[in-house]
């Protein structure tokens, strides 16, 4: 086993109070759980490039908008991620999921009930935070 980081373009899709999310098939590393689209980022790809790709690979939408929010590193027992983790606050089509994978859409309140991937808490606390300070703001 290597201990080489697997990069990750993660994409926090947002409209309105709600997040996307998709179903990680059950053969995959942390299957069965929510998570956030997104993927492997390629050799020669920028962040926001491997975004774009995977995005529109695995729920068909093309990014219009999108921010850098954080960056988290995680050590699962059988490997080590590096999530790069954007906010997609605009794209264009209607999400679907394209690998077969089922979607929903989630209150930004009720993602902390959501089964996420090990990793996935900070990030959580993160968007839930963000939005709080929003609203007050508004
Ligand atoms: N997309 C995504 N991956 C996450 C999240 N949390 C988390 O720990 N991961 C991990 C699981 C995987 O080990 C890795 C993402 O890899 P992936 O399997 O989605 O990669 P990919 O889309 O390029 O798929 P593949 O072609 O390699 O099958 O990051 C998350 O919220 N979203
Ligand atoms: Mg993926």
């Amino acid at each position: 086993m290597t201990n080489k980081v697997v990069h990750v373009a993660v994409g926090v899709i947002v409209r309105g109070e709600q997040i996307l999310l998709a179903l990680r098939g059950s053969k995959q590393h942390q299957g069965g759980k929510w998570e956030f689209p997104g993927g492997k980022v390629e050799s020669g790809e920028t962040v926001p490039q491997a975004l774009a790709r995977e995005l529109l690979e695995e729920v068909a939408i093309e990014v219009t908008q999108s921010s850098a929010f954080m960056q988290l590193e995680y050590a699962y027992p059988e490997k080590t991620v590096l999530l790069d983790i954007y906010l997609v606050s605009a794209f264009n089509g209607e999400p679907h999921g394209r690998e077969g994978q089922p979607l929903r859409w989630v209150d930004v309140n009720a993602l902390d009930s959501i089964e996420f991937p090990d990793a996935n808490q900070p990030i959580v606390e993160r968007i839930q935070q963000y939005f709080a300070t929003q609203t007050i703001n508004d």
